[in-house]
């Protein structure tokens, strides 16, 4: 496989992580909500306060951030989100230098993580970046992966299906290697496949349950 991007992807569990977001303005207030809804405790260090972040909860630092730049230490993750291009760049290349996770939604080239635009629904997420091009094309690519997924009925009954069988075959299988060899032998089978196709999620677990009882 070539890379052919800097960046990899993750899904990041935020709940013990302490987030600073530089600058309160209209994208520092998105993304510092975000990082709240998310889990994380955040910070946001800013010479004017939008209205949303004053009724939000967050702890909100009014400086100049300027003065502030030796605390970034105390953080895990920041974003640099001021109207003033050249401090962003210079603050997320500190942060990068003490291998915090930056990001700078003013110019993606300094970041070291950028944020895509993405939907999750405890189920499955999906997450789409053109690497910075055009979040409005990110946004019509989620969409249409959406639409896809809404239109084809199967898709997520295999996947309840599925996780099902996963937890049938972790308890009763202790060899990962023949559990492994059962999930695709079941995810392949025609029969199996028949049942989800007609939504009858019963008769495909009790399908994988012989596929089971024939191997183990
Ligand atoms: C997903 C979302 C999350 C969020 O912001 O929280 C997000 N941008 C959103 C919207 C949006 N942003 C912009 C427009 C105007 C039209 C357009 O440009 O398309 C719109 C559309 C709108 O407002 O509707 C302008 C823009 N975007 C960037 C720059 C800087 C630059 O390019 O230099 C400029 C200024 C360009 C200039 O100065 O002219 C850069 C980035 N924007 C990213 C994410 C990252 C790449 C993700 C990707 O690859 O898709 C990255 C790299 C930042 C990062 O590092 O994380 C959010 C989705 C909102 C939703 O939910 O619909
Ligand atoms: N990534 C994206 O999706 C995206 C989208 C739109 C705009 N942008 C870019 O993001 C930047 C910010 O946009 P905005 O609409 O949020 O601007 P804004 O004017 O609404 O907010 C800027 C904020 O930065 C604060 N600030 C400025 N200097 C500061 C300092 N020295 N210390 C602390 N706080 C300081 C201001 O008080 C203000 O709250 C712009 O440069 C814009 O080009 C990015």
């Amino acid at each position: 496989m070539t890379l052919s991007s800097r960046y990899f992807p993750i899904f990041l569990d935020l709940s013990n992580f302490r987030v600073l977001v530089i600058g309160g303005g209209k994208v520092g207030t998105k993304r510092a909500l975000r990082f709240k809804d998310y889990g994380a405790k955040v910070t946001v260090v800013t010479l004017q306060v939008s209205e949303e972040l004053q009724r939000s909860g967050i702890e909100l630092i009014i400086n100049d951030a300027r003065s502030l730049v030796d605390d970034i230490s105390k953080y895990d993750i920041i974003v640099t989100a001021t109207n003033d291009r050249e401090l962003n760049s210079m603050i997320c290349r500190r942060a990068i230098e003490m291998r915090k996770l930056c990001n700078n939604p003013t110019n993606p080239k300094d970041s070291n993580f950028i944020v895509p635009i993405f939907y999750e629904d405890g189920d499955i997420a999906i997450a789409v970046s053109t690497m910075g091009k055009s979040s409005i094309v990110s946004k019509l690519i989620l969409d249409q992966a959406l639409n896809m997924l809404r239109s084809n009925e199967s898709i997520m009954l295999s996947l309840k299906a599925m996780a099902k069988v996963k937890e049938i075959l972790k308890a009763r299988v202790s060899d990962p290697s023949l559990r492994y060899t059962l999930y695709h032998k079941i995810f392949e089978d025609e029969e199996f496949e028949r049942h989800i196709n007609n939504g009858e999620i019963d008769s495909a677990i009790r399908r994988a349950e012989e596929i089971m009882n024939e191997v183990s």
